[in-house]
């Protein structure tokens, strides 16, 4: 039988005890896997040393998750329980997950190394009020009665597609969880859920919620294992209908060429990018540099909107480059311990990404561009690299085109708008950007001509659950949030009444 670690707490944020079941969970119970001889050693990316040891599965759990998924789907979930009923175990579910709300803080500090505050106010509460949004929507999935003549009564249903996998990444465990539980329990889906095999601590906690805020076996099934084992099983599986995934364009690809040669699920995508912060001249350059900052360095750059690439206007470069360096040390000086309240800089997520990161810093030095702040390794022990600041880049270098997924921001200097907006957009990836000017006509201007499926004015980062996200070019395929989102999780089925056409 699975078993259950118990981590006991005793931080400056968080004393306690949290019991983590190690095994799978597959129609509403725990269970070992098929063949119980993988494993995966969790680890603290703070020191890089073991948490605990959880089980992977293999494609013969896909198997029997997909079944217990299809048999909830036939019995008890999809049409045959109201969207009422299912709105208020969304709702149930959100309210518990408000109430554990330091326990799963604590988990992803611990895992994935958040600052504690910033994973309870980010992480955990955007979660609940995801998932507080769907439960909001699960009743109200209508389709549209459509005007033919009178003999005919044509209407459309939103119907969900069944069985759907979701592979998850492990830069925002708990709440890109949440962004793909919402939608597709509210649609009448059960699923299939791969966490990341780095950082799958918070769903393995969020299984015990499913269970109790009343959901029937099998409509949530969350199962450990390694992308190319478990992932690509999910992906290929001839009985599941829809795949969603989030994590590299490289695999994104993967996922669709799986697609295609098994049953042509429908695939929806979200990428990865490389997104531009623009800075004009007039500017409000106290907010600038405060949003440039957060939309850089968030999440110790681990975020697929990381505004990476800075574009600043000649006519302020000098005194924008100086003030965002200091911040950018300062932001460096507050590195350490996840659990403590003054730390707003924790480590990478992984010993790989630690590497893969520092392999772009050394690719920078190497093309000859100037590391004006940072270009280190902070400390002695765990994944943690200093916020890095690039000057002297040009758009060749590989610092410049390609996604880091780290705390390393390239600063360009530009000229006109027109300049800016052509720079932007040399990319193959269109996720999201920013753009700070006084002139909101300018603003706008801008918003419209850069190629991304969101655009922040005055702002960055600030996402919102009904407004939709997603990218265009490489960074994805789909849209997440909002009634949008509903969409990606139905098909629609147009029906024909005859109501007195007789042959
Ligand atoms: N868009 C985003 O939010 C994310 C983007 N990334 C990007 O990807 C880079 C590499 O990070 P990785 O952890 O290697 O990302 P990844 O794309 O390999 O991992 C994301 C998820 O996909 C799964 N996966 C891996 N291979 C698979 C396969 N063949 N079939 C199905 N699923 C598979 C993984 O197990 C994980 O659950 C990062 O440096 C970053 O640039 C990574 C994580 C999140
Ligand atoms: N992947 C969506 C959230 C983020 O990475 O910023």
């Amino acid at each position: 039988m699975p078993g259950t670690t118990t981590l006991d707490l005793d931080t400056s944020s968080f004393k306690g005890s949290i019991s983590i079941n190690t095994g799978l969970f597959i129609g509403g119970k725990w269970c070992d896997p098929v063949d119980a001889h993988d494993h995966a050693e969790i680890i603290n990316p703070s020191t890089g040393k073991k948490i605990m040891v959880i089980s992977l599965a293999s494609s013969k759990d896909v198997d029997l998750a997909v079944k217990a998924a299809h048999k909830a789907y036939k019995t008890s979930w999809g049409f045959k329980c109201p969207g009422k009923e299912r709105g208020k175990m969304l709702l149930k579910l959100a309210d518990l997950l408000e109430r554990d709300a330091d326990q799963f803080a604590a988990i992803e500090a611990l895992n994935v190394g958040k600052p504690y505050h910033v994973a309870k106010a980010y992480d955990v509460m955007g979660a609940v009020e995801y998932i507080r949004y769907f439960g909001g929507w699960a009743d109200k999935n209508q389709g549209n009665v459509i005007e033919t003549n009178e003999a005919k009564l044509a209407y459309t249903r939103h119907e969900p597609f069944g069985v759907c996998g979701q592979i998850i990444p492990w830069n925002f465990p708990l709440l890109m969880m949440s962004w793909k539980v919402g939608p597709a329990l509210a649609t009448g889906n059960c699923i299939i859920l791969k966490p990341s095999e780095m950082t799958p601590l918070s769903a393995l906690k969020f299984a015990e919620l499913v269970v109790e805020a009343g959901f029937p076996p099998g409509v949530v099934n969350i199962i450990n294992g390694y992308g190319p084992v478990v992932g690509q099983a999910i992906a290929e599986h001839p009985d599941i209908a829809k795949v969603a995934f989030t994590g590299s364009t490289l695999v994104g690809r993967k996922v669709m060429e799986a697609s295609a040669k098994s049953n042509l699920k429908v695939v929806t995508l979200e990428l990865g990018g490389k997104s531009p912060t623009i800075v004009f001249d007039d500017s409000d350059l106290d907010q600038a540099l405060k949003w440039t900052m957060q939309a850089m360095y968030a999440n110790m750059g681990q975020s697929c909107v990381a505004g990476s690439r800075v574009f600043v206007h000649e006519g302020i470069y000098d005194e924008f480059i100086q003030k965002f360096s200091a911040m950018v040390q300062g932001l460096g000086q507050t590195a350490g311990d996840p659990f403590s309240a003054n730390t707003m800089h924790g480590p990478q997520v992984s010993q790989v990404q630690f590497d893969r990161i520092m392999g772009y810093i050394d690719s920078g030095k190497s093309e000859g561009a100037t590391v004006h702040t940072g270009g280190e390794r902070h400390g002695t022990e765990g994944f943690f690299i200093k916020p890095t600041i690039f000057t002297d880049v040009h758009p060749e270098m590989k610092i410049v085109k390609e996604e880091i997924f780290g705390p390393v921001a390239v600063v360009l200097k530009f000229k006109t708008e027109e300049e800016v907006i052509e720079a932007a957009n040399a990319t193959t990836y269109g996720l999201s950007c920013c753009i700070f000017t006084e002139n909101i006509s300018r603003g706008i201007r801008v918003a419209h001509a850069l190629e991304n499926g969101s655009a922040f004015i005055n702002s960055a980062q600030l996402v919102d659950h009904g407004v939709p996200f997603g990218g265009y070019k490489q960074s994805g395929i789909g849209r997440e949030h909002g009634e949008y989102a509903l969409s990606t999780y139905t098909q629609v089925k147009g029906i024909h009444v005859n109501l007195g056409i007789r042959l």
